[in-house]
């Protein structure tokens, strides 16, 4: 068999992952890149994909390439293309909106009912050989950034937009359910901003270990108690008084967001970033009689990227500890074995090499 086009892993079903080839993306605009797709992490919405078929109101109902945290460089450029050249380096933000209605024109973007976002239905992910974007939606990664850094720049700015959400001031207690890639990732943001506790929660010890060596200034388990039960422990070891300034949810589970209401001080801010079950439980006379500010936080939006390639760039938030490892393409299936088995932190996935396509076309 000949050379393969654009080989790609597609979600076929719920579990079902199969190699296909498929077209290389044609440039649509002048103003179009074409990226040979280098790393691409991957996401706890890509599991929730391949074991759920669904987040929220995104539902699988076609095969679907996966994949949406990817660095790669840049392989042909639109003839209007002014600010990058082949051969550059870049972070690729994998979402186009419309740029025309007032959430489009209001910098909050992320918000564009018409977005096409990589791998969230209907719209195929990065996980292929090739990928086309706008050539603003792709940023020159500066010399000290890696292409492997440059793949987690994608999460870290889920990271900065969920931080930025919660308003995070210098001196505040900042407590963050989940030590996944987007907690740990929002306990080095939030240090970065200033925040004096860093508190990270999980229910994995390997998790929390980690956490506490990265990012955060102390750990908390929770145990089989209430969530108002933990919350009160977690204030007591922690020395939060009336209770902490911010929570964000980067875990999606309905323990952790009951917990996280429990324990905010009268006053203070959550921030809903994880994704799970559409509908929970909620202590809503708590967030009441507390006067509590509670946010969702989606993807990101204007000046988010930029902020999370200078937090790399300059050492404020090391990405390079969270790789666990990187799979060649082939092994695409094992790296998602490998994060639903929850032994690892962020794996990456190689981009198609040239001596690799004669082996994924045999898979
Ligand atoms: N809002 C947004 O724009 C985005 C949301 N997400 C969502 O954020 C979440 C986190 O993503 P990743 O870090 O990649 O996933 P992950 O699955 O690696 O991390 C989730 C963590 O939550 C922990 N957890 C589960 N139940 C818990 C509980 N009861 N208490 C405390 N911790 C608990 C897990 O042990 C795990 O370590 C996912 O739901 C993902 O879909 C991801 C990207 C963007
Ligand atoms: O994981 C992310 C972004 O990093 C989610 O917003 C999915 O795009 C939802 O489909
Ligand atoms: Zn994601």
């Amino acid at each position: 068999m000949g050379d393969l086009q654009n080989p790609s892993l597609v979600l076929k079903d719920i579990l079902q992952f199969e190699f296909e080839d498929r077209p290389v993306p044609k440039l649509q605009d002048e103003h179009d890149v074409l990226i040979r797709v280098k790393f691409t992490g991957i996401c706890g919405s890509d599991v929730h994909y391949w074991q759920r078929g669904r987040i929220g109101q995104f539902v699988l109902e076609s095969p679907m390439v996966l994949g949406h945290e990817s660095s790669g460089i840049v392989e042909k450029v639109g003839s209007k293309v002014a600010s990058l050249k082949v051969g550059d380096h870049v972070a690729l933000e994998p979402g186009v909106p419309c740029r025309r209605c007032n959430f489009c024109k209001g910098g909050k973007y992320n918000l564009c009912s018409d977005m096409a976002f990589a791998a969230t239905p209907p719209y195929d992910g990065t996980l292929a050989k090739y990928y086309s974007l706008p050539e603003d939606l792709c940023y020159k990664l500066p010399h000290n950034v890696s292409l492997e850094e440059g793949a987690v720049v994608e999460p870290l700015s889920v990271a900065v937009h969920l931080v930025r959400q919660a308003e995070v001031q210098p001196g505040n207690s900042v407590v963050v359910f989940g030590a996944g890639p987007i907690g740990l990732l929002c306990c080095a943001v939030a240090k970065a901003f200033g925040a004096a506790k860093v508190i990270s929660v999980d229910i994995q010890q390997n998790r929390l270990e980690f956490a506490r060596k990265y990012a955060a200034t102390s750990t908390f388990l929770p145990g089989k108690v209430s969530a108002a039960g933990n919350a009160a422990r977690l204030r007591e070891e922690n020395a939060l008084g009336e209770g902490a300034d911010i929570v964000i949810d980067a875990s999606g589970a309905e323990p952790s967001i009951q917990a996280g209401i429990h324990v905010l001080r009268a006053g203070g801010t959550f921030v809903q970033g994880g994704m799970g079950k559409e509908e929970i439980n909620f202590p809503i006379t708590a967030a009441c009689t507390k006067e509590l500010h509670v946010k969702g936080s989606f993807r990101y939006a204007t000046g988010d990227y930029k902020l999370a390639i200078g937090l790399i760039a300059s050492g404020k938030v090391d990405v390079k500890q969270l790789i666990s490892e990187t799979v060649q393409f082939q092994d695409a299936k094992r790296a998602f074995e490998t994060v639903a088995a929850g032994s690892s932190i962020k794996m990456l996935i190689a981009g198609v090499q040239a001596n690799l396509t004669e082996q994924v076309s045999t898979i």
